[in-house]
């Protein structure tokens, strides 16, 4: 079963909730890595949580939320091996995916809704790295 890692703050919290079980339901195994409650917490420390459980092969992709996706996403790329990518729909889902061979994606819980927020993971997880030269030049270019 493939795992995947799932972390936000605070006001990520409820749409993370509802993605995880979701998530499950869909047959991921989900590594839940917090926030735990609606109170107002730091998100670069869930970032970093989640980019571990990346980079020590305890999940093979991850999902971030915070209020815009922003914050999360900037916290998750400062770690090596990481590429987290901010996504409002479909499309950018899964170009994060074909171009970008994004192991993490990051959305924001105020901007956009959790149907969306769903379409969106759904996009990422089964979708495929296109490969080729000119992509695995410019990923390779990142470190
Ligand atoms: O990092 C962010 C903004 O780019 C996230 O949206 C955070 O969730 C947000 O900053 C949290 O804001 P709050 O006023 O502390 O709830």
């Amino acid at each position: 079963m493939t795992t995947i890692a799932i972390a936000s703050d605070h006001a990520g919290y409820e749409m993370k909730a509802e993605i995880a079980s979701w998530l499950a339901g869909a047959g991921y195994e989900v590594l839940d890595l917090g926030c735990n409650g609606p109170e107002s917490v730091d998100y670069p420390d869930f970032a970093t949580a989640l980019a571990g459980a990346i980079n020590d092969k305890r999940a093979a992709r991850g999902v971030l939320i915070c209020g815009s996706g922003i914050g999360i996403s900037i916290a998750a790329n400062r770690h090596p091996g990481i590429r987290a990518a901010l996504v409002h729909d479909v499309t950018t889902a899964r170009l994060a995916r074909q171009h970008n061979d994004a192991n993490v994606v990051a959305l924001g819980a105020r901007i956009i809704g959790a149907e969306i927020a769903k379409d969106c993971v759904d996009a990422f997880l089964k979708t495929d790295f296109e490969g080729g030269e000119r992509h695995s030049r410019r990923i390779a270019k990142m470190g």
